[in-house]
């Protein structure tokens, strides 16, 4: 058997880094072998596995690092800009999950592509993939219609709309002929006055422990056609983020997304 792939989770004590430790520890094609928290984190130097003889602790930068082939970032804007920093410095493939960034945030990781091999994705489950796929057919084919987006989360999710909300929404503009920037719609209030047709309108739900959900309404006149996604287990990003992990990992540099995992796995199944 080939040798492990050497894997660090960045954000690793996190609901997503959570989910990842617990299907890495089974999962024979990797090696875990570094575990990021932020400075000050509470776990900072305790174990990451309890019970294991691994002796592998939770650290707090990348500093004292060992060699890595790929790191797996859930973590929030400031732990990616360190991890992205470490990969560009030693060439390490980067799968970033993370969402809410700003442009330059963007930029810089658009940047980087061209150095290393980075995977972006701001959904990584295989439901959300193809829900992608339908919204642009369906925005094409509805032109006309209204388009609205509507997501559900958890009460301590930080950045609005979701970035899978606004991925959909940039899939179905392109499908439009349109930017967000030109026609998204973020904020109603007041009197905002009647719809401006054309537009791409986002609605915000948080609270309690929702994993994550997304609706695109296409609303026509007598019609209505409602396309919906359900997380309803955390698992299925980290499994979906570990499978891009081991897809990348020995690529050549480039900007890659989940649709060239999916895309693969359709060519190739089993
Ligand atoms: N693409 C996808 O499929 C998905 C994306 N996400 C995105 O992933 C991100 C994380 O989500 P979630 O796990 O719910 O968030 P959490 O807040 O639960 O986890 C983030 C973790 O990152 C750690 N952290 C904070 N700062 C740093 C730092 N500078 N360096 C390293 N680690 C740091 C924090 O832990 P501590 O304070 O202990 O260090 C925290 O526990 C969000 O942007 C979310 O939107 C979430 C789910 C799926
Ligand atoms: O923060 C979350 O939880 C999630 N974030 C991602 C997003 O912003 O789209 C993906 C998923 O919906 C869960």
């Amino acid at each position: 058997m080939s040798q492990p792939i050497r894997l660090a989770i960045n954000g690793a004590s996190g609901r997503m880094g959570r989910a990842l430790l617990a299907l890495v520890r089974e999962d024979r094609r990797f090696e875990l072998v570094h575990a990021v928290v932020s400075a000050g984190s509470e776990r900072d130097g305790t174990p990451v596995f309890e019970g294991l003889s691994s002796g592998l602790r939770y650290a707090h930068g990348w500093e004292a690092a060992p060699a890595i082939d790929v790191i797996v970032d859930f973590s929030g804007p400031d732990g990616l800009a360190a991890a992205l920093a470490h990969c560009r410095a030693h060439h390490i493939a980067l799968v970033t999950g993370t969402t809410g960034l700003d442009a330059a945030a963007e930029a810089g990781l658009d940047g980087a592509s061209a150095e290393l091999p980075l995977l972006r994705a701001a959904n990584f489950s295989l439901g959300v993939a193809v829900l992608t796929r339908l919204l642009r057919e369906a925005a094409a084919s509805l032109r006309d219609w209204d388009l609205e987006i509507v997501e559900a989360h958890h009460g301590r999710k930080e950045d609005a709309p979701s970035g899978t909300a606004l991925a959909l929404g940039h899939a179905a503009a392109q499908a439009r002929g349109t930017t967000l920037a030109e026609d998204g719609v973020y904020t109603r209030e007041g009197r905002p006055g009647a719809r401006r047709s054309g537009t791409i309108g986002f609605a915000v739900v948080r609270g309690g422990d929702v994993v994550g959900e997304h609706t695109a309404l296409l609303l026509g006149h007598g019609e209505r056609v409602e396309l919906s996604h359900r997380a309803t287990d955390r698992s299925i990003f980290a499994r979906g983020a570990l499978e891009a992990a081991a897809w990348l990992a020995g690529r050549k540099p480039g900007g890659y997304s989940i649709d060239n995992v999916v895309q693969e796995r359709e060519r190739n199944p089993g």
